[in-house]
């Protein structure tokens, strides 16, 4: 399975968000024609500097170089907050995610999650701008996905209001482990296994060099889990925002809005693979626990923001449940690790 996976040199789509208010027609046009066919597009002269991006790696560096022992303090919880480390095993694989990760929020779900102040001075902070830098972009792709599926401006914006308690947005730092380029790379070593994400919309943060995503549009897909489909490497560049659709606005849009299958490659081959740390920042567009979701064909009954996301881990639970009796091969244990975004 390792070795046989295709790739092609598809192009993804460049948005580019300068003037705003004047091209939001254009912008939206863009964004749709984006949407209904790869489900992945890079946003430019977003509003957010190379800078501002740089400093918040700078902040998830200054995390994951804390001690295990510390770090497990905050640890993951079914909030969808806090830290684990290669525990999060994705259907799709059956094997945990060699990476460590930290998932912030804004909200009362980050009660336990953050660490004093006093352990990491400023983290909480310089992050918390940040995530509100983000979320402001985020609005803005969020008023013209709206527009083209006919809803007003503010309704997806409304969804995912940050100031309700409820809010179920998160920054999700990530931290993929370097290798060594001269030992062999077990073929049970995924990066991050193929998946969608849950949400509305996903907005990574890359640094150049430290390559290895890949994407694998819906459209395109005829298994499962995207396994033997035709891959496109998407190379960082620097201050591009790599964007793609999810699951929820994929239901949300009545399957008009495609939610593509990802991955983070395991590095093999030297000669062209980056084998050292990866570092990446997600941040995920989950809807107010409160919010009702239904698109304007109908296609989908109504659910609510907290039944969408809670469905959508016990799908994943359901898929490992399943993949345990088929092959035996998870541990008991390993069923009640992360199934998250
Ligand atoms: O690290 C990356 O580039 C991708 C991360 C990702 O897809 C996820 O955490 O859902
Ligand atoms: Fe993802």
């Amino acid at each position: 399975m390792v070795n046989q996976d295709k790739y092609s040199n598809r192009t993804i789509p460049k948005i580019s968000l300068h003037n705003f208010d004047t091209r939001i027609d254009t912008i939206t046009a863009e964004l749709v024609a984006a949407a209904e066919t790869d489900g992945f597009f890079a946003v430019v002269e977003h509003g957010i500097s190379w800078r501002e991006i740089s400093a918040q790696f700078r902040q998830a560096e200054r995390f994951f170089a804390l001690p295990d022992a510390v770090k497990s303090t905050v640890p993951f919880s079914r909030q969808n907050t806090g830290w684990e480390k290669a525990a999060q095993v994705r259907p799709s694989t059956g094997q945990p995610d060699q990476k460590e990760s930290y998932q912030l929020q804004y909200g009362p779900a980050m009660r336990h999650a953050w660490l004093p102040e006093e352990t990491l001075p400023g983290f909480r902070e310089a992050s918390l701008a940040f995530m509100r830098k983000a979320h402001a972009v985020s609005e803005k792709l969020m008023i013209c996905l709206a527009r083209g599926l006919g809803f007003d401006d503010d309704y997806f914006v409304r969804a995912h209001d940050i100031a309700d308690p409820d809010t179920q947005t998160v920054l999700r730092l990530l931290h993929y482990f370097a290798l060594d380029p001269v030992a062999r790379v077990p073929d049970t070593h995924y990066r991050a296994g193929a998946h969608t994400d849950w949400g509305l919309l996903t907005l990574l943060f890359q640094r150049p060099g430290e390559s290895g995503l890949e994407i694998c549009p819906g459209r395109d897909v005829f298994t499962e889990f995207g396994l033997g489909d035709t891959w496109t490497k998407v190379e960082p560049v620097e201050g591009e925002i790599i964007c793609n659709i999810g699951d929820l606005l994929m239901s949300w849009s009545d399957d008009r809005f495609k939610s593509a299958f990802h991955r983070v490659k395991t590095p093999r081959d030297p000669a062209v693979d980056y084998f050292g740390p990866r570092y990446s920042m997600a941040y995920f567009n989950q809807p107010v626990k409160s919010c009702q979701i239904q698109g304007p064909l109908k296609k989908y009954p109504v659910v609510s923001g907290a039944e969408f996301i809670h469905a959508a881990i016990q799908r994943n639970y359901a898929a490992l449940e399943a993949r345990k009796a088929t092959n035996g091969e998870l541990a008991s244990e390993e069923l009640g690790l992360l199934t998250t975004t």
